[in-house]
């Protein structure tokens, strides 16, 4: 009830809320909270005037007090006493919650400062196919959960001083329950049936989280599965442009209606059917009803009580209140100190997995050479970036190319059953121009992924410059390549920084930011964004500007447009969209930040490996692209994926047609042609179309 009138009240606000906002307004209200600028326009009277209605409420009270008081014979020194007492201990009290936060605030914000490096040392290092493992990701999140502002590191420590803290409020409190309340008559009768309330209680709740501690829960209802899925398609924003391009909201509404009429009444997400299944339990469990009517007891008890004894009605009145608040408030602490050492012992075991998740072992890992095997031996511990071989013994080698060659690989994905790849055999010279072709799923994708060693091969060997690669140091190989993926992503960072990434050694170096932008053929909607080279085409979830019911007519905000869709998932490239750039765009983005690691900087990179580095640019810009490359490349060797034959293949050393995990032809485009095969007809085939 009082919810939707509060929600009611909202809709009021916002709807009443027209005009703009305005941060530079005088009505408006600015602070500094952390790193954030915090404008709050006041207009609420009904909040401020909140403290002022209370104290004329507690005056009034103070007058009732008075009046009874007059009435009869007062020690006013033991009032005086008891009333300063009291009041010397509130603002005691205050002072040492002020000054525990003063000391906590700071230690939490280092600790957690500390940790979070932590954390992202031991996420940044771990490579593809153990990041994507289940068993890891589980390890990572329960190394990281999410504590409200505190670190887990940091509630152990204030869990130990609370810990403290409660004894010593325990021992305190018996003592003040042997003086005060034991000399009051009956004063056992009233505390027993307290202490059993509370500590049956405390038990059925911490029964039912001890049993949530290790739980697992399914549904086999097709019905809510669906409604739960066409619920995901229509609030994820990802979606909305293929739902609204392909007319899909009718067909979608009609499915979902049809769904949920089909389900049975009581079907919920598992959380709120939990929530009422233990409510009810809990309304028509014996054990409830016990505790109910021992929570009346003290009330009984006092009852029959006064019948026997009627004059000592008043004092036992107080006696009644005295000893069941402060036998509560004892059995309180008991249950309290109970929980925190309960809870002590599961932050030490999240603290060491925060630990443990620092020596999660890669799963490509580089073989130690016979020196540094018997360097182990000797018990001297290689770190993981000294294991291997250096890669290229001579630098200057990487500017006539890197030469790879694949001997009898076959790879299947972790956890699918069919090969990728089977018993693919090819040689690509030092500084040759090679092109992959084939069908899709054919697994063109794959080979530059086990040559960048995301993944290392099931069987078989690969090989650069002739060393096997398993054996190079990571660091050294992933330095003398460069990648571009044909999923590429744009980074949560500002369009600068995502071209910079490319070469992290001269991020600092605008000149040659800009240069890649030139040669991805960037720069010039770059320089049109409205902050150029800053803008962030998406601002991370946790750093974009929140709103709470702004004026309706509020279209821009601190110089940016105001996103009222809310927070939205961290952004990627390739397919899904990025506010304000075309598909096209992004891919040129993706492209500066390959020209920026190894074009613009020098001497670095040896082989550079595209996936279908055109798919979203239109032909000019896929012709002046090649252009671009075969000219800039030098005689750096060059592995392209591509459906698309032409542009390419005719300029190819190499041409590689890969079919169903399988090379099954390879040779020059002219070759090729003259064979008459699967490439010819291909080819045959893409020609047809401009003649
Ligand atoms: N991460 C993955 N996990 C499991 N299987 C995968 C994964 N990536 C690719 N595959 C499978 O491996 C096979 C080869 O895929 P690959 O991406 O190499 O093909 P491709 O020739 O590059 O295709 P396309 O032309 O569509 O890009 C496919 O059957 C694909 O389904």
């Amino acid at each position: 009830m009082f919810n939707s009138r509060r929600r009611r009240a909202q809709k009021q606000t916002y709807i009443e809320a027209k005009g703009t906002f305005d941060p530079h307004a005088p009505t408006v209200k600015y602070e500094k909270i952390g790193i954030w600028d915090q404008y709050t326009e006041q207009r609420t009277l009904v909040v401020s005037l909140i403290p002022a209605t209370k104290l004329s409420y507690r005056a009034q009270l103070l007058e009732i007090v008075q009046t009874a008081v007059d009435h009869r014979t007062v020690d006013s020194h033991k009032l005086f006493n008891a009333v300063l007492g009291s009041s010397v201990c509130v603002v005691a009290s205050r002072f040492s919650q002020t000054a525990v936060l003063w000391i906590t605030r700071p230690l939490n914000r280092y600790i957690r400062r500390f940790y979070s490096i932590h954390m992202f040392k031991a996420n940044a290092r771990l490579d593809v196919p153990t990041f994507d493992d289940p068993a890891v990701q589980q390890q990572l999140e329960q190394a990281s959960p999410q504590h409200y502002d505190q670190t887990i590191a940091f509630s152990v420590i204030s869990s130990i001083v609370r810990l403290f803290c409660v004894t010593l409020e325990l021992f305190t409190s018996m003592l003040v329950l042997y003086r005060v309340l034991l000399q009051q008559e009956d004063s056992w009768l009233l505390i027993v049936p307290s202490f059993i309330v509370m500590f049956m209680e405390y038990s059925s709740v911490f029964t039912a989280t001890q049993t949530e501690m290790i739980w697992a829960a399914t549904t086999n209802n097709k019905d809510f599965v669906q409604s739960e899925g066409l619920k995901g398609l229509i609030s994820n924003p990802i979606h909305r442009k293929e739902i609204v391009a392909s007319g899909l909201a009718p067909f979608i509404i009609k499915r979902f209606q049809q769904v949920v009429q089909r389900m049975p009444i009581g079907a919920a997400p598992y959380r709120q059917s939990i929530r009422d299944h233990k409510l009810m339990r809990w309304q028509t469990s014996l054990y409830g009803i016990l505790i109910e009517l021992l929570r009346g007891s003290p009330e009984l008890i006092f009852a029959v009580r006064a019948v026997q004894k009627p004059m000592t009605v008043p004092v036992s009145l107080a006696s009644l209140e005295l000893i069941t608040s402060a036998s509560t408030a004892f059995a309180h602490t008991i249950v309290r100190l109970a929980r925190d050492t309960a809870s002590i012992s599961e932050s030490c075991l999240a603290v060491r997995q925060l630990y443990q998740i620092n020596k999660i072992p890669n799963k490509v890992a580089v073989k130690p050479t016979k020196m540094q095997l018997e360097a182990q031996a000797h018990l001297t511990r290689l770190s993981e970036e000294n294991l291997g071989l250096s890669f290229p013994e001579n630098a200057q080698s990487l500017a006539s190319g890197i030469s790879v060659e694949f001997r009898n690989v076959s790879f299947r994905y972790p956890d699918s059953p069919e090969y990728a790849l089977h018993n693919v055999s090819f040689k690509i010279e030092k500084g040759q121009l090679c092109v992959i072709v084939g069908n899709n799923g054919s697994g063109k994708s794959t080979i530059l992924k086990l040559i960048a060693r995301l993944y290392d091969p099931c069987e078989g060997q690969i090989l650069v410059d002739g060393i096997d690669i398993s054996t190079i140091r990571l660091g050294d190989l992933r330095r003398a390549i460069s990648v571009l993926f044909q999923d590429y992503t744009l980074f949560p960072v500002s369009v600068k920084d995502n071209i910079a990434f490319g070469d992290p050694y001269h991020d600092a170096d605008f000149s040659k930011i800009e240069q890649a932008a030139k040669l991805g053929g960037a720069d010039a909607f770059i320089e049109k964004l409205p902050e150029k080279y800053e803008e962030y085409l998406q601002r991370p979830g946790t750093a974009q500007d929140q709103y709470s019911s702004l004026p309706e007519g509020t279209t821009t905000l601190f110089g940016r447009p105001v996103d009222l869709a809310g927070v939205r998932s961290a952004f990627r490239g390739g397919s899904t969209t990025t506010r304000g750039l075309s598909g096209g765009q992004q891919q040129r983005i993706a492209l500066s930040r390959m020209f920026m690691r190894s074009v613009v900087s020098e001497g670095m990179v040896g082989l550079l490996l595209f996936d279908e580095p055109s798919a979203s640019l239109d032909p000019t810009a896929e012709h002046d692209l090649f252009e671009r490359l075969r000219k800039l490349r030098m005689s750096k060797t060059m592995i392209f994926s591509s459906h698309r034959f032409g542009n390419l293949t005719k300029h190819a050393d190499l041409i590689l047609y890969i079919n169903d995990s399988v090379v099954v032809e390879e040779g020059t485009h002219d070759e090729l042609l003259r064979r008459g095969g699967d490439y010819c007809r291909v080819w045959n085939l893409q020609a047809q179309a401009f003649l």
